[in-house]
């Protein structure tokens, strides 16, 4: 059992004064990645600001926000270099050549364009989940990536995290036998912090609940099966009433090729169990494994066991990690794929089809070079 002592030694280690990683020299040679930031985003700090600053290859250097003010007091609270602000703001980041890396953590509706822009202006971008409003937008994205030779990464933090990779190896190792079913949720309750005007209430900006929380467990599952799903075979969506075309809550069974896996999330929950023909595992908080996790083993007959990864990062420090090993022509120690992220999508698509709440609205930007 995890003690109170433990949990606060990790939140600090992982969201206060991340650790510098052990025998890692600071590399001289080369100067420092410098990141950019579109918008400052409630996000970006235990995202990415906490993560860089125990990252020796990187640099936080600018931010830009609709309101210059904005942008300056996260510039000066978080000691990036420089800001930028104002309605060309996010251009003008994207305009500064000292620029190597852009996030991208706009709301969900803004992801292909400042992402396509980003990518135009020559960054390495690494963007929020969900990557885009529509699987169009997401392959319209890797394809420019990919023209242009860049890394371009969807941040799904929890697939770089040692815990999840070991619920995966457990199934890999046959242990349990081939998987039957895996069930996997994220919810929470609302405790008024999301409020009319969030961006997760707002359609045009792509919001729903399948979009922030959702996206998820979809692809834990997916993960865990190592398939995607042949069919969706129901999905029911909570409404909110003041936009019915915006889910609170999304509930979707999904049935793959090979035995039948399914997403069928239940609340409020953080955790993915997978049943297989020999016993079951299930992982509790797949999401943020660093605050807690457990992985409960079970194999038929057999006894009980508990495990733990070794955490002494947090998900989103793996990420940058991998996401800069990328950069630098490294083999990380995972990545998600372009084919990933795009498979994602199509399935939130139609899960949303499903439930009768349709897709997101696609993007109305028109890049230059896309066609
Ligand atoms: N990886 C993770 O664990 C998490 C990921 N996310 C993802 O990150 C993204 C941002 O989420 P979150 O930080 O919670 O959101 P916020 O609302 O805090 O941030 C969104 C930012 O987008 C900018 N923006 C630009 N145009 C608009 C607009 N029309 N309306 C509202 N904001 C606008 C604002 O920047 P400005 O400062 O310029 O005004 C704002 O700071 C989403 O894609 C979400 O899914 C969110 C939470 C957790
Ligand atoms: O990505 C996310 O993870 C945690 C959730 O609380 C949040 O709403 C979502 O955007």
């Amino acid at each position: 059992m995890s003690s109170v002592f433990g949990v606060f030694k990790r939140v600090y280690a992982a969201f206060i004064s991340p650790p510098r990683p052990p025998n890692v020299e600071d590399n001289n040679a080369s100067p420092p990645l410098r990141i950019g930031i579109l918008g400052a985003a409630a996000i970006a700090p235990p995202a990415l600001v906490l993560p860089a600053k125990s990252h020796p290859e990187v640099e936080l250097y600018a931010i830009a926000a609709r309101n210059i003010s904005r942008a300056e007091n996260f510039a000066k609270k978080h000691g990036f270099k420089k800001w930028y602000g104002g309605k060309d703001g996010y251009q003008v980041l994207l305009n500064d050549p000292a620029i190597d890396i852009v996030y991208n953590p706009l709301p969900n509706g803004l992801h292909y364009e400042w992402t396509m822009k980003a990518l135009a202006a020559g960054k390495h971008v690494l963007l929020e989940k969900p990557s885009g409003n529509t699987a169009e937008e997401t392959r319209r994205m890797f394809s420019l990536a990919d023209q242009k030779g860049l890394v371009l990464l969807e941040a799904f933090h929890y697939r770089f995290h040692p815990a999840i990779q070991r619920v995966r190896a457990i199934i890999d190792s046959g242990e349990l036998g081939a998987i039957k079913e895996v069930n996997a949720t994220l919810a929470f309750p609302n405790l008024g912090l999301i409020g009319n005007n969030d961006i997760r209430m707002n359609y045009d900006l792509g919001g729903g609940a399948m979009m922030d929380c959702g996206c998820y467990p979809l692809s834990c599952v997916r993960y865990l099966a190592f398939d995607n799903p042949s069919a969706v075979i129901s999905a029911t969506a909570v409404r909110y009433p003041r936009d019915p075309r915006i889910d609170t809550g999304t509930t979707a069974k999904l049935t793959f090729a090979s035995p039948t896996p399914g997403f069928l999330p239940r609340w409020p929950e953080i955790s993915v169990r997978a049943i297989c023909e020999r016993g079951s595992i299930e992982m509790f908080n797949f999401v943020m494994p660093v605050i807690y996790h457990s992985i409960t083993v079970a194999p038929d007959g057999g006894v009980t066991r508990t495990e733990k990864a070794e955490e002494w990062w947090s998900t989103y420090r793996y990420q940058l990690e991998a996401f800069v090993d990328k950069i630098k022509g490294r083999t990380p120690q995972t990545w998600m794929s372009a084919e990933d992220s795009i498979a994602n999508m199509e399935w939130v698509e139609k899960i949303y089809e499903e439930s009768g709440l349709g897709s997101r609205p696609q993007s109305t930007y028109v890049h230059p070079t896309a066609s």
